[in-house]
């Protein structure tokens, strides 16, 4: 059997046995933390070898965590398996991780996919705080998401946003798989930026993006266990993962292989791309480390893995939201509608007049937060926080989700109401830390413009060319909003609409 987030998947076979292994060394085992002189923040009680694993069965670990959080407070300690998992849910001590002890928070756990997914962490989205990290960073932010880049690939935009009319067009008369569409397109948009053409291998690349980011979640059993390697294979996980990395690696393999050849055919004649320039970079040798392949391929991966499925399912929970918002999604179209009046293309400069099609990105990201925990933080020395102690080493897990939806920061916050974002207020960067979803501090997430021009761009086609609707005559409000846990949040169910071309 693969496995998925261990937690919700896994619990039949092996950890019931692992539950039974525990009992039976509780009289043997004296539990690490126990003897520490730690003022450990408040949590539930712990069994031996498991820790807490147990109390996450049964729902989502990003509500389970809130329910927890009700209980012993807005920091929580958790011993799950191996490690110490501290859990914050609030936004003040959000500021004290973004801010105040930024540099401390910043590194990340080693996780069993960035070791065999992504060449043993060789990318930065999961390197460890240091030199490599900061410089892999700074290359693909002025090469590809500084504000500049991104506006230059407005031409991208606009193109795939063409492409996405025509084939929605193509389909009218039956009910059209939306999700699917929304997928490829921001795929090829970020494929395009990265690599300068279209992704080949899409099919085969999305599933293994899919199973990725399930892998992701943190809750993986290798991840709990990290000295019982026995179990990944009893599970599968790392047969799973092993067979993601091959997909994976032979296409990005053909990307660089290509742009090796084409480099040196056409040696000045050639516009760069990112993989240009970090091959280009990895020839001269000239920065701090040694630039491997496995960093360049890493990398690419990173950005194409981020790029795609994040902002693709943001795209799809907008799109719930306003099929069960009719009177949304008519203001919506009216304003894109009043805007270009008189056009037949959009162009990727009418986007940032529209203001509320910007509150309905930000209010979707709020309600259906995409990375429900953020991505995990690992604590590179002791911090005192709200009076107790977080021990080096620990997982820090800030719980996005539940802030974003507690009602001490927002007012009716089950509620999906986009005008609750003026157009002065919040921004996306974490300056107002009860909206974070995009994370803060140093690790910020970097694509912030780059995602948020490609979801307007393609929101403002969908809005603007088409009328929609549910199939079989079903009523908005009976439209399903089942999640799907992983890193990313999404639907578990493809959204399927039928649609009017105006
Ligand atoms: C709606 C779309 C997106 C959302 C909600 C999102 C959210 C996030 C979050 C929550 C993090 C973790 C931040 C933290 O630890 O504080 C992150 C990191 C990251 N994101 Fe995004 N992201 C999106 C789009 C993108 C895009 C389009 C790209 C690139 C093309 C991207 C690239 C990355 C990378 C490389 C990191 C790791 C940064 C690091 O560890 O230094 N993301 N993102």
């Amino acid at each position: 059997m693969e496995s998925t987030a261990a937690i919700t998947i896994l619990l039949p076979t092996t950890l019931l046995s692992t539950i039974l292994i525990a009992l039976l060394l509780n009289r043997f085992y004296i539990h690490k933390g126990s003897s520490a002189p730690y003022n450990l923040p408040p949590g539930p009680w712990k069994l031996p070898i498991i820790g807490n694993l147990h109390q996450l069965i049964g729902e989502h670990p990003h509500r389970r965590l809130r329910t927890l959080a009700n209980t012993y407070g807005p920091i929580l300690h958790l011993k799950l398996g191996e490690n110490n998992l501290i859990v914050i849910t609030s936004a003040e001590l959000v500021r004290e991780v973004f801010k105040t002890h930024d540099l401390k928070f910043a590194s990340r756990p080693k996780l069993a996919l960035g070791k065999i997914i992504m060449y043993d962490s060789a990318d930065f989205g999961l390197a460890p705080y240091g030199k490599v990290w900061s410089q892999l960073r700074k290359i693909c932010t002025v090469e590809l998401l500084s504000p500049k880049r991104v506006k230059s690939f407005g031409f991208i935009r606009e193109e795939e946003g063409r492409n996405l009319v025509e084939k929605i067009r193509a389909a009218a008369g039956s009910p059209v798989n939306l999700s699917k569409l929304i997928r490829n397109s921001v795929n090829t948009g970020v494929a395009r930026a990265v690599f300068g053409k279209d992704n080949p291998h899409q099919e085969i690349f999305l599933l293994a993006v899919k199973k990725m980011f399930k892998y992701a979640s943190g809750f993986e059993l290798m991840d709990i266990f990290p000295s019982w390697s026995f179990l990944a294979e009893i599970t599968g996980s790392a047969a799973g993962m092993r067979k993601v990395h091959r997909q994976l690696d032979a296409i990005v393999t053909e990307i660089i292989d290509e742009h090796e050849a084409k480099n040196s055919e056409e040696e000045d004649d050639v516009k760069d791309d990112l993989v240009d320039v970090l091959l280009r970079l990895k020839k001269a040798g000239q920065l701090d480390f040694f630039l491997t392949m496995e960093n360049i391929k890493a990398v690419i991966l990173d950005l194409f893995l981020a790029g795609t499925e994040s902002s693709s399912v943001t795209l799809q929970w907008v799109m719930t939201e306003l099929i069960r918002h009719p009177e949304i999604m008519q203001k919506a179209q009216h304003e894109i509608r009043n805007v270009l009046h008189g056009k037949r293309k959009i162009e990727d400069g009418d986007i940032p007049n529209l203001p509320y099609l910007n509150q309905i990105i930000k209010e979707t990201l709020r309600l259906h937060t995409t990375g429900p925990l953020l991505f995990p933080r690992l604590c590179q020395e002791s911090v005192e926080l709200a009076g107790y102690t977080v021990p080096v080493e620990s997982q820090i897990v800030i719980n996005a989700w539940a802030i974003m939806r507690d009602p001490i920061y927002w007012e009716d916050p089950e509620s999906f109401r986009p005008e609750r974002f003026d157009e002065s207020a919040t921004d996306f960067r974490a300056a107002n830390f009860e909206f974070i979803p995009f994370g803060g501090g140093r690790r910020v997430c970097p694509g912030i413009q780059f995602a948020v021009a490609s979801i307007g761009c393609l929101l403002a086609h969908l809005l603007f060319y088409f009328d929609w609707d549910l199939p079989q005559g079903k009523r908005p409000q009976e439209l399903d909003i089942e999640e799907e846990y992983g890193l990313t949040l999404s639907r578990k169910n493809d959204l399927c609409l039928i649609t009017t071309y105006c």
